[in-house]
This record gives structure tokens, C-alpha cells and sequence, in this order.
């Protein structure tokens, strides 16, 4: 660049830009408070089912009692998993972690949807809810099969989260657990221009298909630093071991200058909105299968790296232990963000459609000045 010519402003990870604007949540870093379509999430999560929160991002209201039982009623009825998809699954090795195979099969069930190219609000609404209905089969055949186990086939007489949990386990928890997992869902329905919900937006702004996006959108909340810290946070928790390594082990992560997971956000910088909702329920579940233990392990590490480092947990790290304790294996964790979040993407995809810019940021160049051979 010439001297005359004035440096660009970068914002190196879009720090702080506003890319376009959303009327699905409203995440206030500084009331440390979110809203869905409106609603602080907490009073979502006190109240209503999964299914309804589902509606709510996707129409911009809640629904009247017929409109949410038309809704359960194409949820349940799309539940079971096509042969395709099953075949896809087991075509896929063990060794591969449970978001490739997640991926694979979001993929293999837009492929085979003779919708797929059809991008009118109504397919794309009937897509939103297909994948809604299907994910969980996906989720839970796939750790069965991981463990050596049948397929479950889903039940029509159960709520989405109850099946959600019989597809997987075989069988129907206690309340408490069931309570839990419907809470951690809606938690993690939704929140903005995550890195995620933006990469759905990037591909839909081409003109891609709702798969597509959904595709990407996986492989970006795969990553650590975003839906993979869920599970990175149990990984940290088995290397801790107990409460009273949680301090040695935290200086020494920090000396190694190791990110430590679940700690930290992009937005919020006082702490997370979902953590003391998540909070509460993790203690249901503490209570309920009697692990003190686990609770001092959060404890004690979340104290230490407030003092040490002023940084709050997100709510990947209530999460974490609370899907350990419902039994999911920890690599099923961020699949289990996945099922939740396909309401906040889809919803996401629908608005950047209805209203669309391609998205193409520019790039400052700082490789060598021209040349020739
Ligand atoms: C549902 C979700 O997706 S929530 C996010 C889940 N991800 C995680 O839990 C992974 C761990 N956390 C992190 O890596 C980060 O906090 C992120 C990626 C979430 C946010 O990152 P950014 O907004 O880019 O913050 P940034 O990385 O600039 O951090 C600012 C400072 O805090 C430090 N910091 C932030 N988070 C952490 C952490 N978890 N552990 C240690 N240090 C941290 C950074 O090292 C940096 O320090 P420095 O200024 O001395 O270099
Ligand atoms: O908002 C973010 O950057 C990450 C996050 O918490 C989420 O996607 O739920």
C-alpha cells in the first residue's frame, strides 16, 4: 500500500461489527439479558416447551394451542429415521466423531428431500421442521450404535423431549432429568449472529440451499471455541479429577497459556445470560444422581478462574456436566447443541432470504507489491 493511501480499518474477527440486523433475539451484554422474539429466554425456560420456543423463533410469536399441536403433530410424524439416512449413518465409522456423522446425515436428508431446491417460506418451513423432527433420531441412533446398541424406534405418544430421551436411552428419565434437558434446549435455541447462525447466513446469502446452510452451520459449531466447548469442557473436567486439583490444574493451564473451556465469551464480558438457568438445573440433576463431587469440581474451577482471570463461565460449562449426568456420552454433547440450535439456524436462514444481501467482506492485502516474471 502507497503511503498516500489511508490503512483500512480491520476488524480481525469481526470484533464488534454489526452485519446486518435480526428480529429474532437480542442478546444485551450489558442488562446481560436475552430475548427471543422479546421474551427473556429465562421466563422461556421456566415455561414453556421446546417445541413452543421452536414456533416462537420461527413466526416471531408464540403459538395458540391449535397451532403448536400442528406442529407436534408434523414433528411426530416425521421422527423415524428414512433407510437412506440410517444406511448413510452406519456407512460412517465410529471413529468419526458424532458431528461428522451429523453432518453426513443433514446432508443425506436434504440430498433425498425432492424439496431441496424449492427455497418458498413453505418448504423452507417444512424443511426447518423435518430437520427438527430428525435430528434427535440422528443424535440418539447414533451414540446406540456407538455403544453396541439397537435402534430404538421413536414413540408417537411422547413430547419431543421425552422421546428425544427414550430414542437414546431406551427409556424415559425422571422428571427432573427430563425438566433439565428441555431447559438446556431452549438455552441454546438461539443467540444471535453466532459464529454458527452467521455461517447459515453466509451460505443462504448466495442463494444456497436451506441443507446447505445447515451443513456448513454444523461444521462451524463443531469448533472449540464455539458448540465442541461443550464437550471440551467434560474433557477438562476428566483431567481435573477432582475438586482439590481444580486450582494446580488451572495455574497450570493458564502458565501454558491454554484457553480454558467453557470460560469466556465473545459478547458477553460480565458473564453469560443462560448460566444461572443452566446453573439451577445442573443442581437439579447434581441432587437428584448425588454427585456433590462433580458440583465442588465446578465450583472450585469457576471460582479459581474468576480470580485469577476475571473471566465467567458461558454456558457451555453448565451444560457439560449436566449432559454427563442425564448419561450421554461427553463426544454427543455439541449434537445435542446441534438439536437446539437447528430452530435458532433455520429461523436465521428464513430471515436472511426474506431480506438478502450477498455476503462479501472485503480484505486488505498485505502480501508482496505487484511483480513480474
Ligand atoms: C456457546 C458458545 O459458543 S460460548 C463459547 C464457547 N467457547 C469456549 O468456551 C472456548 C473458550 N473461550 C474462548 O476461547 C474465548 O473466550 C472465546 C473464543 C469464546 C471468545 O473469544 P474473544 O471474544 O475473541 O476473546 P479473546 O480471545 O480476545 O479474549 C480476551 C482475553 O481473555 C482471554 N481469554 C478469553 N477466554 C479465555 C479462556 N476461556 N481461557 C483463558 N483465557 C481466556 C484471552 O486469552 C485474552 O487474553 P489476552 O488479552 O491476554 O490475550
Ligand atoms: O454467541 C456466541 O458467539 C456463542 C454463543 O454463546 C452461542 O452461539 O450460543
Amino acid at each position: 500500500m502507497s503511503q498516500t493511501q489511508t490503512e483500512p480499518e480491520i476488524r480481525k474477527g469481526l470484533v464488534g461489527v454489526v452485519a446486518d440486523t435480526t428480529a429474532i433475539s437480542k442478546v444485551n451484554p450489558d442488562t446481560n439479558s436475552l430475548l427471543y422474539r422479546g421474551y427473556p429466554v429465562q421466563e422461556l425456560a421456566a415455561r414453556c416447551t421446546f417445541e413452543e420456543v421452536a414456533y416462537l423463533l420461527w413466526h416471531g410469536e408464540l403459538p395458540t394451542p391449535e397451532q403448536l399441536a400442528a406442529l407436534e403433530e408434523a414433528g411426530r410424524t416425521q421422527r423415524a429415521l428414512a433407510p437412506e439416512v440410517r444406511a448413510a449413518i452406519d456407512l460412517v465409522p465410529t471413529t468419526a466423531h458424532p458431528m461428522d456423522v451429523l453432518r453426513t446425515a443433514v446432508s443425506v436428508i436434504g440430498a433425498t428431500d425432492p424439496a431441496a431446491e424449492d427455497a418458498s417460506p413453505e418448504a423452507n418451513y417444512a424443511k426447518s421442521v423435518r430437520l427438527l423432527a430428525q435430528i434427535p433420531a440422528v443424535v440418539a441412533y447414533d451414540q446406540r450404535r456407538r455403544r453396541g446398541q439397537e435402534l430404538v424406534e421413536p414413540r408417537e405418544d411422547l413430547g419431543y423431549t421425552e422421546n428425544f430421551l427414550h430414542m437414546t436411552f431406551g427409556e424415559v428419565p425422571a422428571d427432573v432429568v427430563v425438566d433439565a434437558f428441555r431447559v438446556s434446549l431452549i438455552l441454546y435455541a438461539e443467540h444471535s449472529f453466532n459464529a454458527s447462525t452467521f455461517t447459515a447466513r453466509v451460505i443462504t446469502s448466495t442463494l444456497s440451499d436451506l441443507y446447505s446452510a445447515v451443513v456448513g452451520a454444523i461444521g462451524a459449531l463443531k469448533g472449540p471455541l464455539h458448540g465442541g466447548a461443550n464437550e471440551a469442557v467434560m474433557h477438562v473436567f476428566d483431567e481435573i479429577g477432582t475438586a482439590e486439583n481444580a486450582e494446580a490444574w488451572l495455574d497450570r493451564a493458564l502458565a501454558e497459556k491454554r484457553k480454558i473451556m467453557g470460560f469466556g465469551h465473545r459478547v458477553y464480558k460480565h458473564g453469560d445470560s443462560r448460566v444461572p438457568t443452566m446453573k439451577a438445573a445442573l443442581d437439579t440433576l447434581v441432587a437428584h444422581y448425588d454427585r456433590p463431587d462433580l458440583a465442588a469440581l465446578y465450583d472450585t474451577l469457576e471460582r479459581a478462574m474468576v480470580e485469577r482471570k476475571n473471566i465467567q463461565p458461558n454456558l457451555d460449562y453448565p451444560s457439560g456436566p449436566a449432559y454427563h449426568l442425564m448419561g450421554f456420552d461427553t463426544e454427543t454433547f455439541t449434537p445435542l447443541f446441534v438439536a437446539a440450535r437447528i430452530t435458532g439456524w433455520t429461523a436465521h436462514i428464513m430471515e436472511q432470504l426474506a431480506s438478502n444481501a450477498l455476503i462479501r467482506p472485503l480484505s486488505a492485502y498485505h502480501g508482496p507489491d505487484e511483480r513480474h516474471l
